[in-house]
């Protein structure tokens, strides 16, 4: 029989509203009351690590996720379910992607409507999580996100409304596998890549949306203080440009060797220097800012993280966080 370790950390899946309709945490959490389905075939060994809205979690809280999932790799653990707020669970997932090296499959849901809602999600992606961390198929998949009956990897999943249950969903690529009734199914392979176990995590690494007509002033106030700043992720316009009259204050803060790294800020598609007028991708490539493809702002501030706090800098750092699939 299968042992699937279920750490709870609290979000939406672990709430309940109140007669004004008002979302909040429960005192116990809702999901301890599931009647085990799967009594005979999988044993499920469960613990509330925390119970936070997502909001509340950072990479404070990812680092005791990471050391928790690499000690079950002691315990004979077969699978291991996480249930997480929605708000920065791509975040948390990408965190344990880059971090764990994957023995067994590791999957995260969360649930869009509380558990005393009309037409909860909780309980179904919970159970569907379960149904996919106990699968053969999903072993060397890296941390994957099982949500309304797909899974998406850590990698790309990205949250995209507010409020409807299929919220989640992997721009540019789609969906690696499905959930039905009776099955786990997969429909594409991953490029793997090496896991960096880290022991702390640096704080200060700042993320920045460009925008039509962007002020230099945050840039400045980065670059007057870079005793402050581990790092920097800039939300770029379409294939990679910022407006020119940022140049100035950003070359400050690459003078003071802090990694500059810059992905798109258009959902779909990968930032590359392809632009070579004033302010263009072939001028930031050159001023030593780091291209990163493919990832997302707060994915890409999550692989700047996770490399610094390993340790890594100049050039390595660079082809760690510019290479998404490596
Ligand atoms: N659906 C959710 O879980 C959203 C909630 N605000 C959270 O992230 O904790």
């Amino acid at each position: 029989m299968k042992n699937i370790l279920i750490l709870h950390t609290g979000g939406t899946i672990a709430m309940s509203e109140d007669q004004n309709g008002a979302v909040s945490p429960d005192s116990s959490n809702p999901l301890n009351q599931f009647a085990n389905p799967f009594a005979g075939k999988l044993n499920l060994i469960t613990e509330d690590i925390f119970n936070y809205p997502s909001p509340h979690i950072g990479p404070k809280q990812m680092l005791l996720l990471e050391k928790r999932i690499l000690r079950a790799a002691d315990e004979n653990i077969d699978g291991v379910v996480i249930t997480h707020g929605t708000d920065t669970l791509e975040e948390t997932a990408y965190f344990l992607d880059l971090t764990i090296p994957s023995k067994f499959p590791i999957v995260i849901t969360g649930a869009m409507r509380s558990a005393n809602e009309i037409g909860s999600d909780g309980l179904h992606n919970f159970q569907t999580a379960i149904q996919t961390a106990a699968s053969d198929e999903a072993h060397g998949k890296g941390v994957l996100v099982v949500m309304n009956d797909e899974i998406h990897t850590a990698r790309y999943v990205t949250k995209t409304h507010t409020t409807n249950v299929a919220t989640f969903r992997t721009p540019t690529f789609g969906p690696i596998g499905l959930v039905s009734k009776h099955k786990v199914s997969f429909f594409e392979e991953l490029l793997r890549h090496t896991a960096l176990p880290i022991q702390n995590v640096v704080n200060h690494v700042y993320l920045l949306k460009a925008y039509a007509g962007m002020d230099n002033e945050l840039f400045d106030f980065i670059a007057s203080d870079t005793s402050n700043t581990n790092g920097l992720v800039i939300e770029a316009l379409g294939a990679g440009n910022l407006p020119p009259h940022v140049l100035p204050s950003l070359k400050k803060i690459i003078d003071k060797n802090i990694p500059v790294v810059l992905v798109s800020r258009c959902f779909n598609g990968i930032a590359e220097d392809v632009y070579s007028y004033e302010g263009g991708g072939v001028q930031l490539k050159e001023m030593g800012v780091i291209f990163c493809q493919g990832l997302n702002g707060q994915k890409a501030r999550i692989k700047l993280l996770v490399g610094i706090s390993a340790g890594l800098k100049g050039k390595d750092l660079a082809n760690f966080v510019s290479d998404a699939i490596s």
